[in-house]
């Protein structure tokens, strides 16, 4: 959510400035569509478009709502802003999949470099810049080389059994954290405390809030009012300045908090693989003018990776518990599935993943059921195009609604409730290879982390199962508290904290844990 801004003294003389853009911006949009119509879709408000019209909270319901009207493909404008939103995955299939050349683009963003977020390459413009960031990322996290980390991944949710054992009631902080340990090992090789880990905390705190500035009812405003972004801190509602430079700091702050400890592991040589230690094999064979590009390079992509995957496993790892606790008859199934094939005497392995089926449909459920990036990322037009008989002009915000194909009752009958079963034949096996492609996005700027992903929500999920009972919390007579779910704002939504319980199973406990533990080791 955008901080309120102290702005009507300004408001009317950029309103007018932005009146004279947007009547130049659709002239000439009327001259080059060729007489060919935009998309459906909302007329809007003089000057700020539909920007009123929009959900509060969640701007996907507006959204998807608007396809009632307009068909699944939907032209709105906010402000001086013009946006395509899509709420079919087959159309953002025809275009940012298949028409990939012209749709990998990012719209501007006013506050990216404003906020410190100049690194992260999955906002920059498509071409070079861009492509030498993901062919860096990619060769850590393509499928076939994050297999690599898998016995990171275990150990690390050993120690996310034992933090849950300790204190349950903290899940939600075991599961940031065992996500932040997961991503600082692969980044630097950080062997991160499984409490308390002061670059895991100065991490968490640097990426919890801008996010919530860059969305798309946030971003036509600052792109609108960019001067709010600069002006003096102490200025009477300076706000967003405010929030922009603190953002800022502590960006700067997480850039440089791993330097120290890579120096000595290097120094001393006991570095171990990561991200880092893969960029600088590479280094050597790169000439010595490009080396400080490539160091450049391979900055923002550390960075960007430990942004990218912030919040978003922990976000699905709590709609897996969400699920759980509202459902208890499918944890109870997935337990016998579990006890059948892992038994009860030790902890779940990678090598168990294909004979558990209802799991995996379980996972899968759990990314359509609740998109945890329900508005994906947005993509841009680099030129016009014509889709279907309309016009689609360069330059326009691509919007790819996951949360409204996540509703599609055609694919997904009884779309809102959580069922596995319908990622299964009638004799259990698996219909599908993977969740539904609106998941990780869509075409080249799909989600790069997917793998890695996918191994640390499956393994600390699996293990979770196999473990615990994730219950609703009960009130002082005993009885269960019912509650009806509610979500987080922003591009990851996940859900806000629920009455719940977690109890270890029978006969797991620490000591089991830890003879467990030394079994596997
Ligand atoms: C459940 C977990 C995750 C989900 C649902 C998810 C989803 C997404 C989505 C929807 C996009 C935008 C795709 C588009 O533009 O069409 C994206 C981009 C991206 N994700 Fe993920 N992501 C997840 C985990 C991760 C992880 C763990 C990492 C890092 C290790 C990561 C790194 C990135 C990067 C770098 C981009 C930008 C790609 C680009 O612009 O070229 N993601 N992700």
């Amino acid at each position: 959510m955008i901080p309120t801004l102290d702005m009507h003294s300004t408001l009317i003389l950029s309103l007018s400035v932005i009146a004279v853009v947007i009547v130049d911006r659709l002239a000439r949009k009327k001259r080059a569509s060729g007489g060919l119509p935009l998309p459906p879709g909302p007329t809007g408000l003089p000057l700020v478009g539909s920007l009123f019209s929009l959900d509060k909270r969640d701007v996907f319901y507006t959204y998807r709502d608007w396809t009632a009207t307009y068909g699944d493909m939907v032209y709105a404008r906010f402000l001086n802003e013009e946006m395509i939103i899509i709420n079919s995955e087959k159309i953002a299939v025809d275009l940012l999949d298949k028409r990939s050349n012209n749709y990998s683009d990012r719209p501007f963003l006013a506050a990216l470099k404003p906020y410190g977020w100049g690194f992260s390459f999955a906002d920059v413009n498509y071409g070079d810049y861009w492509r030498i960031r993901r062919k860096l990322f990619h060769h850590t996290f393509r499928a076939d080389a994050v297999a690599k980390f898998q016995p990171m991944q275990i150990s690390k949710v050993h120690q996310l059994l034992a933090n849950i054992l300790e204190c349950p009631e903290d899940y939600a902080a075991h599961l940031e954290t065992y996500n932040s340990c997961i991503t600082m090992s692969i980044v630097y090789g950080y062997d991160a405390k499984p409490r308390d880990d002061p670059l895991v905390d100065i991490t968490s705190k640097a990426m919890h809030g801008p996010l919530k500035v860059f969305t798309p009812e946030g971003c036509p405003l600052v792109n609108a009012f960019p001067f709010l972004l600069r002006l003096p801190t102490w200025f009477p509602g300076a706000t967003l300045a405010r929030h922009a430079r603190a953002s800022h700091d502590n960006i700067q702050s997480m850039g440089v908090a791993a330097i120290p400890y890579m120096e000595k592991k290097m120094i001393n040589g006991t570095a171990v693989p990561s991200l880092v230690t893969d960029m600088l094999e590479r280094l050597e064979e790169v000439e010595a003018d490009k080396k400080a590009a490539f160091e450049a390079a391979v900055k923002d992509v550390m960075t960007t990776t430990v942004a990218g995957a912030s919040e978003t496993t922990t976000a699905t790892l709590l709609v897996f518990i969400l699920a759980m606790v509202l459902h208890p008859e499918i944890q109870q199934r997935a337990q016998v599935h579990l006890d059948a094939v892992v038994g009860r005497d030790r902890l779940p392995e990678f090598s168990d993943r294909e004979l558990l089926p209802y799991v995996e449909a379980i996972l899968i459920e759990c990314m359509r059921w609740e998109p945890v990036s329900p508005i994906g990322r947005p993509h841009t037009a680099t030129e016009s195009d014509v889709y279907e008989g309309y016009y689609i002009p360069k330059g326009v915000t691509i919007v790819a609604n996951a949360w409204a194909m996540s509703r599609n009752e055609s694919a997904f009958p009884n779309a809102s409730e959580f069922k596995p079963e319908r990622w299964l034949d009638a004799e259990g096996r698996l219909t599908v290879d993977g969740p539904p492609g609106f998941v990780f996005g869509f075409g080249r700027r799909v989600c790069p982390g997917r793998w890695a992903a996918d191994a640390g929500i499956w393994i600390a999920l699996c293990s979770l199962l196999a473990n615990f009972e994730f219950h609703k919390a009960k009130d002082a007579k005993g009885r269960e508290i019912d509650f009806v779910p509610t979500f987080t704002t922003g591009f990851v939504r996940m859900p806000d904290p629920f009455p719940s319980r977690v109890v270890a199973r029978p006969g797991f406990d620490s000591e089991r844990l830890a003879q467990w533990v030394r079994a596997s080791t």
